[in-house]
């Protein structure tokens, strides 16, 4: 009897926003060093994996356009390294659907390939533990390895080497999103192109973490920081106008995610995240405004996916 095929692996994982992002003085890699704090969100990634003849890739959802679909996405590297390094000769028709904004600063692309790798594990019974995992993550971005961990971290070196953090309650954030995304190296390169002397070695505030452990939204809202604040905004000299009425709109703090545009805006409790995100609509600094909570569970299984009738 022919066993039936395997219906496929959904996995979700999630887009992160920075809570503190420290930079330091470019490595000779190019690289640079890094203190920051992730917090994984509720905006997530989906990828349904299965099986199939080679390698191939669909992807559909926010700013799909301009998400390569070919040898380059995050995705079918994720797929390919894996295949790589286990030796196997399986397939995957990989099905991306995008939530997180692309080029947002909120680590879309690397929650593909976080769950890309997750799924074409479990389809291909692989059998990698989260460890393994995740040191195959970071050969693919400096964010990935959060994407599979997902929840709320620290991230030293290039933001790859990950100690969870503490956190108690639910962070309720209202994130302005752009159409238009910034690149990542650009950003470093504006942020180098700034600076008037050499920047000292990146820490993490003490505060911002005893916040978290107390689950302060105030005290947490005194600390948020990004360093590339600067650089995205000489880049995209509008985003000044989304982190001014980010302010003006009543949240307790205001950061902008990662190597931007999008912002994040923090408040108190689901009902005042919902009056924020009211009144940045009115605004019209943003494409579009949508209220978050965090912290989110790193790259997970979902329920089978149903074959075919
Ligand atoms: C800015 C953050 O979003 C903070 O979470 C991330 O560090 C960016 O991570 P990512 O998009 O996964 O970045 P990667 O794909 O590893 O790097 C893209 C490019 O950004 C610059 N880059 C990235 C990370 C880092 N610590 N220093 C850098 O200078 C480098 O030019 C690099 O070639
Ligand atoms: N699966 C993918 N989804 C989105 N972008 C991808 C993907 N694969 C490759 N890319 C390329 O990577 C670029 C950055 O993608 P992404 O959306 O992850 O940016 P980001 O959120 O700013 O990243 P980060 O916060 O990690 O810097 C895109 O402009 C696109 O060209």
């Amino acid at each position: 009897m022919r066993t039936p095929e395997h219906p496929g692996v959904h996995v979700r994982a999630p887009g992160k926003i920075n809570l503190a992002l420290r930079v330091g003085a470019r490595e000779p890699s190019g690289y640079h060093p890094l203190a920051t704090v992730f917090q994984a969100v509720s905006l997530s990634e989906d990828v349904v994996a299965r099986p199939a003849e080679g390698l191939s890739l669909t992807v559909e959802g926010r700013g799909c356009d301009l998400v390569p679909v070919d040898g380059t996405n995050l995705a079918l590297r994720a797929a390919e390294l894996l295949r790589t390094v286990t030796g196997t000769t399986a397939g995957a028709a990989l099905q991306v659907t995008k939530h997180v904004p692309v080029a947002g600063g909120m680590a879309g692309g690397s929650a593909d390939a976080a769950a890309a790798l997750l799924a074409c594990d479990q389809l291909w019974g692989t059998g990698l533990d989260r460890r393994e995992l995740v040191e195959l993550g970071a050969e693919l971005g400096a964010d990935v390895p959060f994407a599979l961990t997902g929840l709320t971290a620290v991230g030293a070196g290039h933001g790859d080497v990950l100690t969870s953090a503490m956190s108690r309650g639910t962070y309720h954030w209202v994130l302005a999103l752009q159409d238009e995304g910034l690149s990542t190296p650009r950003v470093f390169a504006a942020f180098d192109d700034l600076l008037d002397d050499e920047p000292p070695a990146p820490e993490v505030d003490e505060g911002l973490l005893a916040a978290l452990l107390a689950g302060d939204p105030h005290e947490l809202a005194r600390h948020l920081v990004n360093d590339l604040t600067d650089a995205a905004v000489d880049l995209m000299p509008a985003l000044d106008d989304v982190l001014a009425a980010s302010a003006r709109a009543g949240a307790l703090g205001t950061v902008l995610s990662g190597s931007g545009p999008t912002v994040a805006a923090l408040a108190l409790d689901a009902e005042h995240a919902a009056s924020v995100a009211e009144v940045l609509r009115r605004a019209e600094v943003a494409a579009e405004v949508l209220v978050v909570t965090a912290p989110a569970p790193g790259a997970r299984v979902l329920e089978p996916v149903r074959a075919p009738l």
